[in-house]
């Protein structure tokens, strides 16, 4: 008799059963042991490093979350679209005390204050019935990696650090063991206000003894991103002597020959370096060692305003399933994105593996040493020439001062291009004083003869008011 339709399904069901029952026991297994060890709800249903098909599935129960027309996951940060630099705390121990430049940019909080944001957390996302846990690295050179887990409450942020961290392989999640660094991201709760040191009810919090940070009250999932940053600008050059970089790199096809392109957020980094001529090797976060320069994450995170198919192929062909698009419009039929709106905010932005770039080259790393060094400036003043090569001196005073704009919507309060003094086109995410990465840039520039270049993406002749871009 020839199999009914109905049959067919309901084979195709059994089969998808037998199958997931082979692959499930071992994998809630795993799922209930480290739950149990983070001390969840024993009830939650734990996520661990969760596929992207199932991360749709619940990230769609989501409010307001819902899928575009060409497959990614449109999701929402809600009050909170961009970074809040003023309610990041660094913990203040004897371990890494002395090392650490204090002030403005690393706000000091005392070890009590710490414990009780993360009890907060903690306890936060034991009330979940739903947590998700990301296992994977930070850094594509095995000499200098580390060992990142992300425990969130939404399926969304587990999406986003999926994209942006690097996947271990079966074998190396198996014997993945301990992190080396956690993110506690209960992101949803607020920070407790009457809590010695907080100003508000946001905290994004690091502690380098214990190696931990915290987020309560922001969903930006930008601020985990830039966390991990943050730490491999602590630990990269105390551990390896290792030169951490808020840049992006590119490497050419025939001569292997690598470009940096410094420049503080939303400034031209992951435009200017998804050039379908090279090689892509990262668009945000690097570090250059001895043996080369290897990128730290695993996905870009592009901005989308103005974003088009015509001027950026290589990003427009990335938004698709497996990416993550933040805060954007959309037409609610259609559920095409309009990159043109910016209602909820300028800060538009799209997660995705860099495997979504053609041109990336995997592992993103590069066993040549910089030969040119740009460093982005976007005047808002329209002070500094289109183009401009430096010399060794030069690099030293604009690495130093990092003349450019703060982009409107990449931190909370601002919302046009802003005139700042940002320190290694990076000041937010720097730990120890900027003397320390400059020095090093220059040494590293002088022993590899890198040629380096001042290149203007904001405005030439008059101001952002009336210039041209
Ligand atoms: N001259 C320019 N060079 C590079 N990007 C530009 C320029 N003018 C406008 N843009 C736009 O500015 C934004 C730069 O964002 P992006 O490359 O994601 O920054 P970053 O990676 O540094 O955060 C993009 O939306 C891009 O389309
Ligand atoms: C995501 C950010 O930066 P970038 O645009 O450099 O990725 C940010 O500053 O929050």
């Amino acid at each position: 008799m020839a199999p009914t339709a109905i049959n067919l399904r309901k084979e195709y069901h059994q089969n998808i059963a037998e199958a997931s029952d082979k692959v499930l026991p071992h994998k809630i297994k795993k799922q209930n042991t480290i739950g149990a060890a983070l001390g969840l709800n024993p009830d939650a249903e734990v996520h661990y490093n969760a596929s992207v098909p199932i991360l749709y599935e619940d990230a769609l129960g989501e409010k307001g979350n819902l899928i575009s027309s060409t497959g990614a996951l449109v999701a929402f940060s809600g009050t909170k679209t961009g970074r809040s630099p003023k309610d990041k705390r660094i913990v203040d121990e004897p371990s890494s005390s002395e090392h650490i430049w204090w002030g403005p940019v690393n706000k000091k909080v005392d070890e009590n204050t710490w414990q009780i944001s993360k009890n907060r957390a903690i306890d936060y996302l034991r009330t979940r019935e739903k947590v998700y846990i990301i296992d994977a690295f930070a850094g594509w050179d095995p000499r200098y990696r580390i060992k990142v887990r992300v425990v969130c409450a939404r399926a969304y942020h587990a999406l986003f650090m999926k994209n942006m961290l690097i996947k271990p392989t079966p074998a190396e999640l198996e014997t993945f063991g301990e992190p080396d660094f956690t993110i506690w991201n209960a992101g949803q709760f607020p920070a407790n206000v009457a809590t010695k040191g907080m100003t508000s009810s946001t905290s994004v919090e690091i502690n380098f003894k214990e190696m931990e940070m915290v987020i309560l009250g922001t969903e930006y999932a930008g601020e985990m991103k830039k966390g991990i940053f943050t730490v491999m600008f602590y630990l990269m050059p105390i551990k390896y002597k290792v030169l951490t970089l808020h840049s992006s790199c590119n490497q050419g096809v025939e001569k292997g020959d690598v470009t940096l392109f410094f420049g503080l957020s939303g400034t031209g980094k992951t435009t200017l370096s998804a050039d379908p001529h090279r090689k892509l090797i990262g668009d945000d976060e690097h570090c250059w060692s001895d043996h080369g320069v290897f990128n730290i994450e695993g996905g870009c995170y592009a901005k989308c305003l103005d974003l088009s198919a015509e001027r950026e192929p290589e990003i427009f062909g990335a938004i698709r399933f497996g990416s993550v698009l933040e805060n954007v419009v959309f037409n609610p039929y259609t559920r095409d994105i309009d990159y043109e709106g910016k209602d909820i905010t300028e800060n538009t932005r799209c997660a995705y593996p860099i495997q979504y770039i053609p041109s990336a080259k995997i592992p993103c790393l590069a066993d040549t040493h910089p030969s040119n060094i740009i460093l982005l400036t976007c005047d808002a003043s329209g002070v500094l020439p289109p183009v401009s090569k430096l010399t060794n001196a030069q690099v030293m005073y604009h690495f130093i001062s990092g003349y450019t704009s703060k982009m409107a919507g990449t931190e909370v309060g601002v919302t046009e291009p802003e005139a700042t003094f940002s320190s290694c086109y990076g000041q937010p995410f720097l730990v120890l004083h900027p003397m320390k990465y400059a020095q090093q840039l220059s040494d590293k520039m002088t022993e590899h003869k890198s040629s380096a270049w001042l290149l203007n993406t904001g405005w030439t002749g008059q101001s952002v008011a009336k210039g041209e871009c």
